[in-house]
């Protein structure tokens, strides 16, 4: 058995000690379980897809058209999810995705999503649309493992001062988003008029950014209207394409990963313009509606650029099952999304660590159950 198996006795121990468990460990029934207890808006921010929420849908059922097969008698109890990505080792191949404007669910915001990844040692990706400062948040992550995650929008300049930081504060590795140039047509928010970005909650980078703050007359404590619009003049990813790459290879010297690619053409070119791996992802359902399901692209971008690069996935990861139909069929590590917005709006970090620590058990478990020791066992003959 590893650590992470032991959360299951853990839970049983709590529940003879008369204390509930912190919160449902079926982490799909998750978005159900917390939706009394959110804000509504911030409830339907978060759970929402884009337009009738097609895509979202699709991400599920794509995992349950897959099945793994399990093995018997095979010595899977002493079992090493350790996992390799990019040269790096994690204690298990999955990480925090990036997930934008978390002070709309729990004042900690991304200061508890930091500190309960460090408590795990998984990389958190921090978003650019967060609501804490990167210093922040490398504070409260200490020296656990971090990424960061760009919105390649506003100018060279700001973008490669926020690049600057993030190096300086210690993020190894960039994830850059690809999918969301421009926010998909979302009726959910649209027809609440919610929007965090309009009253600036996701800006805590660019407002503490000194370049930013250069270019302001006032500065943001002052007056944020005139901030926000100024951020939001700033040209968008509309105006991008792969020749623009080039500039981030030039001003990041760690790995570059490109996140929310679902065509294997479009992962060879990004390969092909020097990113070091590939995040296959259609934003959890959030950005095009009847987009196919991320789950099932990933075969085909594996066997397009997984010989020269690391694939890593996300969209629809909900339980260890999921995981490992992802790491079978060639991802190296998965990304999770809103399971751990639910967990932080319930409990702050207790909340995110209640879920981190319930996925990798039944990961672990799973694993086991299956026949496999470690996640490099994996391949697509696990399934049918
Ligand atoms: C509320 C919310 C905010 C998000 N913000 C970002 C972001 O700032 N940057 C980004 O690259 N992806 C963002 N994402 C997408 C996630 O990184 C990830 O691709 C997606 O949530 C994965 O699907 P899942 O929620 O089914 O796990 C966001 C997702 C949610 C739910
Ligand atoms: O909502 C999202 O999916 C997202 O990526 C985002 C973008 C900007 C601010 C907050 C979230």
């Amino acid at each position: 058995m590893t650590g992470f198996a032991a959360y299951q006795r853990e839970i049983f121990e709590l529940d003879a000690a008369g204390e509930t468990p912190p919160l449902t460990t079926d982490l799909a029934a998750l978005e159900e379980a917390v939706r009394a207890e959110v804000p509504a808006d911030s409830y339907n921010y978060v759970a929402g897809g884009a337009g009738t929420g097609s895509t979202v849908r699709a991400n599920r059922s794509a995992f349950e058209r897959w099945r793994i097969v399990p093995r018997v008698l095979r010595n899977a109890d002493r079992r090493d999810l350790r996992a390799t990505v990019l040269g790096m080792e994690m204690p298990a191949p999955v990480l925090l995705a990036p997930v934008g404007v978390q002070s709309i669910l729990h004042p900690d915001a991304e200061l508890a999503s930091a500190r309960a990844a460090a408590e795990l040692g998984l990389p958190l990706v921090l978003s650019s649309s967060s609501s804490r400062s990167i210093e922040e948040v490398a504070a409260a992550n200490g020296d656990a493992p971090r990424w960061m995650q760009l919105y390649w929008s506003g100018d060279r300049e700001i973008c490669a001062s926020i690049l600057d930081r993030g190096k300086r504060a210690g993020f190894s590795t960039l994830v850059v988003t690809v999918d969301t140039w421009i926010r998909g047509w979302r009726p959910h928010e649209m027809d609440r008029r919610y929007s965090p970005s309009r009253q600036g909650v996701d800006m805590a980078i660019p407002f503490s950014d000194p370049v930013f703050r250069s270019r302001l007359a006032r500065p943001p404590e002052e007056d944020p209207t005139a901030a926000i619009q100024e951020w939001q003049r700033m040209p968008t990813g509309a105006s991008k394409s792969w020749e623009q790459f080039a500039f981030l290879r030039d001003h990041w010297s760690g790995p570059i990963v490109v996140k929310g690619i679902l065509h294997p053409d479009d992962a060879r070119r990004a390969v092909g313009c020097g990113a070091d791996g590939i995040v296959v992802s259609n934003h959890g359902g959030r950005q095009v509606d009847g987009a196919v399901a991320a789950l099932d692209m990933l075969p085909e971008v594996v066997d397009a650029v997984g010989a020269e690069v690391d694939v890593l996935f996300d969209s629809g990861i909900r339980t260890g099952a999921d995981v490992i139909k992802a790491l079978a069929l060639g991802a190296k590590a998965v990304l999770v999304g809103r399971p751990c917005a639910y967990g932080l709006a319930h409990a702050g970090e207790a909340g995110v660590r209640h879920v981190l620590r319930s996925l990798l058990a039944d990961l672990d478990i799973t694993l086991g159950l299956c026949g496999y020791r470690s996640p490099a066992e994996l391949g697509r003959a696990a399934l049918r």
